[in-house]
């Protein structure tokens, strides 16, 4: 549908707080992750926004998704800090717990607070925090909880029994939205290039960024799944594939695949 929306839902994901702050909550269309990124790659929906990378595991389940997706436009970046709300039926007290739900993730993002709050709790993995929620919502027993935006206590008949766990700058998620259409340069920008290359080449590559005059900010490994010896790199340079040394280099270096440029965040 034009100008629809895609994101990793149920409603009351972290990636429907990360859509409401980008775009408000008309035209959000929820979707489960093999949905959304078929939806995405078959034109039925315009935009896709997807957690790429978080300050607490690196790389996300969904970033090999995305760069594995045979046509991708990465048009925008968000960074977010996360602050997590512990959300439980009314009435459910916190000696109550005995199973919390959530994405496995947050369980990353939350195991400081769990570890020293609730030691001794079960833990259960959930397809995202709108899923804990609703899983929690749905229990007969008061003796579960989910972890996850705040909002899933709007969106669900849950209230939250603590909020802001493990909110700070060592919890930072940054979402991409993949769109159609590469933005215009506008002097800050940022370009992610996938390069695929063997251990015997890696090195030169690098060095042809640098003498190119190409700044790299940052390099995420991921498995070729062909041999131990050969790796996808998702490497994030500073311009615009459009313009000045980035432009330059990527006409002398066809072979790398650019997946996007958009404003730097
Ligand atoms: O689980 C969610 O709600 C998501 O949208 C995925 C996610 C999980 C943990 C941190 C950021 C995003």
């Amino acid at each position: 549908v034009a100008g629809s929306i895609g994101y990793l839902g149920p409603a009351g994901s972290w990636t429907h707080q990360a859509c409401l702050d980008l775009f408000g909550a008309r035209d959000l269309v929820p979707l489960s992750r093999d949905e959304l990124f078929t939806a995405y790659a078959d034109g039925k929906i315009e935009r896709a926004c997807v957690p790429a990378t978080t300050s607490a595991v690196g790389a996300t389940p969904y970033l090999d998704a995305v760069i594995d997706l045979p046509d991708v436009r990465i048009v925008a970046e968000y960074p977010k800090m996360l602050g997590y709300s512990l959300l439980a039926k009314p009435g459910t007290k916190r000696g109550d717990i005995v199973a919390v739900h959530a994405h496995p993730v947050a369980f990353e993002e939350v195991r400081p607070w769990l570890e020293r709050e609730m030691p001794r709790v079960r833990r259960i993995d959930a397809a995202s925090a709108g899923a804990a929620a609703q899983t929690v919502a749905r229990s007969v027993t008061p003796d579960a909880a989910s972890f996850g935006p705040k909002v899933g206590a709007d969106i669900y008949p849950l209230v939250s029994l603590v909020d802001g766990i493990e909110e700070g700058p060592h919890n930072v998620t940054r979402w991409w939205v993949l769109g159609r259409q590469m933005p215009a340069p506008t002097g800050d920008d940022k370009t992610s290039l996938l390069v695929a290359v063997s251990d015997a080449t890696l090195s030169s590559t690098l060095a042809e960024f640098g003498a190119a005059g190409v700044r790299i900010l940052t390099i995420y490994e991921r498995p070729s799944k062909k041999t131990l010896d050969t790796h996808r790199y998702l490497v994030e340079v500073e311009g615009h594939a459009k313009q000045g040394a980035l432009a330059a280099f990527l006409e002398e270096h066809r072979e790398l695949r650019v997946l996007g440029s958009y404003p730097r965040r």
